[in-house]
């Protein structure tokens, strides 16, 4: 259950007031976790909820609407990673992955928190420019120093952004390499906007690189630079 105290903090009008009435679809409510009934699996996150900062909804509507005319793509984004929970392939003959089927647990890790809690965020993608780019809300268990997001968490996202950059452009790939410099810290709750380009490709080596801004832009939080590297196609 989402705790109101965290409602409060990351988004102070939900618990005042009606939602404003906004066109894109929304996502009312999470369902319980550890449920694996098929319309829990195709649960898509990545839509607004309660917990929403006005900040992240206005980000939302603005990116949605850049997907009218077909040049940016909300990307939908589930609690596990293969949402149908058809076997996922193995990929490496040496290090055999659990397979999902086998630990019912496991889900992908930036969606395992309580909504509001944890990670809040939404990817929008560009295919003719190669760019990815998060609206991220990072809620009160993502605490680093007192009032400020873990570095941790912001890997996490930093990463995850390539990562979606990456794979949307070269398909099955993983991190070799991610390094970041942390500029100044993101409080916790406030939204930022995580900007990723793939900048270069060669042979199976994608280099992608992003940076984490403040919603007006002002402030540079964070900024990465990446290799991915497509799987080994004999493996595949
Ligand atoms: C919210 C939605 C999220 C969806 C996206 C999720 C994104 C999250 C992605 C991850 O976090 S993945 C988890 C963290 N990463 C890993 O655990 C990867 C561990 N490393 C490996 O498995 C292998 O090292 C790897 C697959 C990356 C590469 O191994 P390979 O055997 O396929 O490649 P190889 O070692 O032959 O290297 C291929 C090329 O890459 C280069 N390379 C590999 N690792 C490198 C490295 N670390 N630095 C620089 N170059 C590197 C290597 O030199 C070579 O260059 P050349 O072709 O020019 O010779």
């Amino acid at each position: 259950m989402l705790r109101s105290g965290a409602l409060r903090l990351c988004a102070p009008g939900v618990l005042r007031g009606p939602r404003r009435s906004a066109a894109p679809p929304t996502r009312e409510s999470r369902p319980p976790p550890r449920s694996f009934a098929s319309e829990v699996i195709r649960v898509d996150l990545s839509l607004p909820n309660p917990s929403w900062s006005k900040d992240m909804r206005l980000l939302f509507d603005q990116f949605m609407k850049k997907t009218e005319d077909g040049s940016w793509k909300r990307l939908p984004s589930y609690k596990y990673v293969s949402p149908q929970r058809t076997e996922v392939k193995t990929f490496f003959p040496d290090g055999k992955p659990v397979k999902e089927d086998h630990m019912p647990q496991a889900q992908l890790f930036p969606r395992s928190l309580e909504e509001g809690l944890g990670f809040e965020y939404a990817m929008f993608h560009n295919h003719v420019e190669n760019r990815t780019v998060c609206i991220f809300q990072g809620g009160p268990y993502l605490q680093g120093a007192s009032g400020f997001l873990h570095g941790g968490a912001i890997a996490t996202m930093m990463d995850s952004t390539l990562g979606v950059c990456a794979l949307t452009a070269g398909g099955v790939a993983m991190t070799a390499n991610l390094n970041i410099n942390f500029r100044r810290p993101i409080p916790l709750c406030s939204v930022v906007v995580i900007n990723s380009q793939l900048d270069k490709v060669e042979g199976r080596k994608l280099f992608v690189s992003c940076n984490v801004q403040s919603v007006d832009g002002k402030t540079l939080h964070s900024k990465a630079t990446s290799l991915f590297v497509k799987l080994n196609p004999k493996e595949v």
